[in-house]
């Protein structure tokens, strides 16, 4: 008999090995309006990797994670996750696997960060359940990660703007799940900050073998803390591989059109990434 999740759905098979494809594209594309934004694309997402998603504004990043996310349809071509279409899966179920943080969440006026960081929780209990000690400690575990601990009761609409995308992080966090679709989660955030959330997500993407497909635009960060690296350019995929591949010379110029170079300063260091 095939196995049945708790949602009632049958139950997909379980996550794909370390480096084989977590998300599958064939041929999956994205027009609106007789406008063309991502063209067919053939994609793998490696599991358990973090991957930066890199390209000019306007190549396609959000779109991309928008799609994986279910949040839109490709126009064509199929998506999958764990070896089943997308659209297979039960909105709770992929839930549970899948948590995806937009470029710009909701403002969630009237809720404290406890609240944004307890709506983690709704895929595995429901919006109405009474919470059991194991969503307590997620969610005290998220907001702790995110350094958060202290201002649980504070108002989201008194925060600042990297408080605030670290709620959303903590309610992420708190979701459990097992790959993370993140647009620019370090925008809003100071360089302290970027590296903290970056560490954690490094961290914990090691220790509970998450996926993590992260759109960025530091290069430099992408190098220093992402595995696999994949560029958008005008909607196409340019460049699918390991960080160290892509400061070969021209590349970076050619997925941005501006002449870069990188240089390590220390063998063992961060590469610095600057336009020339
Ligand atoms: N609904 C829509 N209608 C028309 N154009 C759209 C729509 N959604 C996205 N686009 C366009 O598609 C292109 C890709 O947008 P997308 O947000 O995916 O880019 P991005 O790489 O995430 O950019 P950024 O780095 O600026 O966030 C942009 O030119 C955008 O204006």
């Amino acid at each position: 008999m095939d196995s049945v999740s708790i949602t009632g759905e049958p139950a997909p098979a379980g996550p794909p090995a370390a480096g084989a494809a977590l998300f599958r594209l064939e041929g999956a594309g994205y027009a609106v309006g007789g406008t063309r934004i991502l063209s067919p694309l053939d994609l793998a997402i490696p599991a358990g990797r973090f991957v930066a998603l890199l390209g000019h504004n306007g190549s396609g990043k959000s779109t991309l994670l928008s799609m994986l996310a279910r949040q839109i349809e490709p126009s064509e071509g199929e998506i999958a996750f764990a070896g089943e279409p997308v659209r297979s899966y039960g909105t709770r179920d992929f839930a549970r696997r899948v948590g995806w943080l937009p470029q710009h969440p909701p403002e969630a006026a009237n809720m404290t960060v406890a609240e944004v960081a307890r709506l983690g929780r709704y895929p595995w209990r429901g919006a109405f359940a009474r919470h059991r000690q194991e969503d307590f400690r997620a969610v005290a575990a998220a907001l702790d990660q995110v350094g958060l601990s202290h201002m649980v009761e504070r108002a989201m609409t008194s925060l600042s703007g990297g408080e605030r995308q670290r709620a959303w992080l903590a309610m992420l966090l708190a979701q459990e799940p097992s790959c993370l679709l993140l647009d620019e989660p370090t925008a809003a955030l100071d360089l302290k900050h970027q590296i903290e959330v970056l560490r954690l997500l490094r961290d914990l993407g090691e220790r509970r073998d998450l996926t993590i497909v992260m759109a960025i635009h530091d290069v430099g960060m992408a190098l220093r803390f992402a595995d696999h690296l994949i560029a958008l350019k005008h909607g196409r995929p340019v460049f699918d591989g390991a960080p160290e591949a892509l400061t070969a010379p021209g590349i970076l110029s050619e997925i941005f059109d501006l002449p870069i170079a990188t240089v390590r300063p220390q063998e063992s260091g961060p590469t610095v990434v600057y336009p020339l």
